[in-house]
């Protein structure tokens, strides 16, 4: 497990990173959340221990990161602005890479450089902008670390791209329990991939929650109600916002999904229907909750 303990990082009088706490799990997907400079590569970079926290600290099992080579060895981290050696081509990184990484795999590294559709032997800087980052990505896959850091890996890959990174990530989380952990504007990116989000904002998480947590404990529910009720009758449900389009009604609400049912079925409305939310809508509710407009954060 990796666990950051409130975590500061200033640059002169900016504050990137504010008293951040946050514990990734083994075997799941973090994805941080933020609008641009909200510090999410600043945290990374402090967990990856490349920057030293002015406070706090970042450990992986207890073992503080920074400094510490041993540590270092079981992640790799893809940065967003990747840095090749000059001159250097796949083949180059590749040996570069497997006297870094102990159980760098080079056979795969060749095998998803020919799947890909990339020249092991093409110097990197004639790569167009996309291709550099299935490199690092494939780098990253074979480099057989426990965690992969990502900063905004996603941006620059095309649709068909973006699905075989993310099947791979999906194989080697099953396969071998690896852990990314995703930075991204895009809320919609991580939808489909993450286990667990963290909303960063001016430098401090404003909401760190499991995605099936979430997801079980608020519910969206259309239904008409039945002539003479209003939604000030729906009293005992836990509503977060209510929507009215002629007699159709949608309710966000909070609770189980039974204790929703259970509730609906008792107002003996004309119609209901849960409807399941995605990832935008849920934390839309829970930060306009917390006093925030979402689409300021992260849109
Ligand atoms: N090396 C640096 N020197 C000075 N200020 C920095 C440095 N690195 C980051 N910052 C500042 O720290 C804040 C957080 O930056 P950071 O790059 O961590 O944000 P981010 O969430 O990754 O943004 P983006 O989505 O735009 O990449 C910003 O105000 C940025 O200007």
């Amino acid at each position: 497990m990796i666990k950051a303990d409130n975590i500061t990082k200033k640059f002169d009088n900016i504050v990137a990173v504010d008293r951040v706490s946050a514990e990734i799990k083994d075997g799941s997907v973090f994805g941080l959340i933020g609008t641009n400079g909200a510090g999410k590569s600043t945290f990374l970079r402090m967990i990856s221990g490349i920057l030293k926290p002015d406070e706090g600290i970042v450990t992986f099992d207890g073992e503080p990161v920074y400094e510490n080579e041993e540590v270092k060895g079981r992640f790799f981290y893809i940065s967003d602005d990747q840095y090749y050696f000059n001159n250097a081509t796949p083949s180059d990184m590749m040996n570069y890479y497997s006297r870094v990484y102990k159980k760098f795999d080079r056979e795969r590294f060749r095998s998803l450089m020919e799947k890909f559709g990339l020249d092991m032997r093409r110097k990197i800087q004639t790569f167009s902008k996309g291709m550099k980052k299935q490199l690092s990505v494939i780098c990253g896959i074979c480099a057989n670390t426990d965690y992969l850091l990502c900063d905004e890996t996603f941006d620059g890959l095309d649709p068909v791209m973006r699905q075989a990174v993310k099947s791979l990530f999906a194989n080697d989380m099953a396969e071998r329990n690896l852990t990314p952990i995703i930075a991204s504007h895009n809320l919609r990116e991580l939808e489909d991939i993450c286990d667990h989000v963290g909303l960063l904002h001016r430098g401090g998480i404003l909401l760190s929650r499991d995605l099936d947590d979430m997801k079980l404990n608020i519910h969206k529910v259309q239904c008409v109600l039945k002539e003479g009720m209003t939604e000030d009758d729906l009293t005992a449900l836990n509503r977060i916002k209510t929507e009215k389009r002629g007699k159709l009604y949608t309710l966000t609400v909070r609770g189980s999904k039974e204790e929703v049912e259970e509730l609906m079925d008792s107002y003996q409305t004309v119609f209901y229907e849960m409807i399941p939310l995605s990832l935008e809508e849920i934390f839309i509710s829970e930060t306009e909750v917390a006093g925030y407009d979402i689409k300021k954060l992260i849109f």
